[in-house]
């Protein structure tokens, strides 16, 4: 019997994970997807053509990026439907507006008529009936040191050139969305509650959560 069947966890199950630039999204992406034998939909950083130029400019990047990444993942929700579901999704398209958007437009990064524009597209994309909601949003949270202390020891150099000050807005606003996030079923896990890159054991007590939390809310 595999982990999946061990866990009863649906084989068209669609997860994804959320959380503040480098909690460990991708981390655990990798990790699930393998314990479950399910496909991975990855943020593309290295392909990104607005990323390094939006880390230098925000006011001029910030539209073109968001549309991009809006792009983006919306043709991976197009696959994992597709597909049939059985995916793990590193960062759901939630974040982009409710953090992302939202925190460039009041920090005064994106102009008004921008967000507006971006706004609409986003409702009229994905606040509809028709859009699939993931069956679980797999919230990952840290303190703020620690978090920036991985985005340290990963070494992206724009995100090593950009303020502690950008980080530590993300992180509080992090914590206001996810209290206010109904989209779909929420498991909240704490950082320091396991350890997926030196023991490969502690994956499943996560399955078992995820277990219970998809098949109490899935019918
Ligand atoms: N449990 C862990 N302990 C220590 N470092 C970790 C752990 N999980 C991830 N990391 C490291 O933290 C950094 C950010 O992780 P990553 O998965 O890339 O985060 P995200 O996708 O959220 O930005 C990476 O260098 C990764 O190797
Ligand atoms: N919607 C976004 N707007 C601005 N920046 C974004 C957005 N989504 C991701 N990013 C940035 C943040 C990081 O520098 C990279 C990758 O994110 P990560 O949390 O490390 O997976 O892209």
């Amino acid at each position: 019997m595999n982990l999946r069947e061990k866990y009863n966890i649906p084989h068209d199950s669609v997860i994804t994970i959320a959380g503040t630039v480098g909690v460990g999204k991708s981390t655990m992406t990798h990790a699930l997807a393998k314990a479950l034998d399910f496909r991975t939909s990855l943020e593309k950083v290295d392909t990104n053509p607005y990323l390094d130029k939006f880390y230098k400019d925000f006011e001029r990047w910030s539209f073109h990026l968001q549309i991009y990444f809006l792009a983006e993942r919306f043709k991976e929700q197009k696959r994992i439907f597709e597909y049939g579901g059985g995916f793990i999704q590193d960062r759901s398209i939630y974040e982009d507006t409710g953090i992302f958007a939202k925190m460039h437009y009041e920090k005064g990064t994106m102009t008004p008529t921008d967000y507006d524009t971006y706004s609409n597209l986003f409702d009229a994309m994905v606040m509809t009936p028709y859009f699939p909601h993931p069956h679980l949003l797999i919230y990952l949270e840290g303190t703020l040191d620690d978090v920036v202390e991985r985005i340290k020891v990963r070494g992206r150099p724009m995100e090593q050139a950009t303020p502690v000050t950008y980080w530590e807005e993300m992180h509080g606003r992090y914590e206001n969305w996810i209290n206010s996030f109904n989209a779909c079923p929420i498991l909240r896990l704490n950082i320091n509650d396991y350890d997926l890159m030196n023991d490969e054991t502690s994956v499943e007590p996560i399955l078992e959560k995820i277990s219970l939390f998809i098949n109490h809310s899935r019918f």
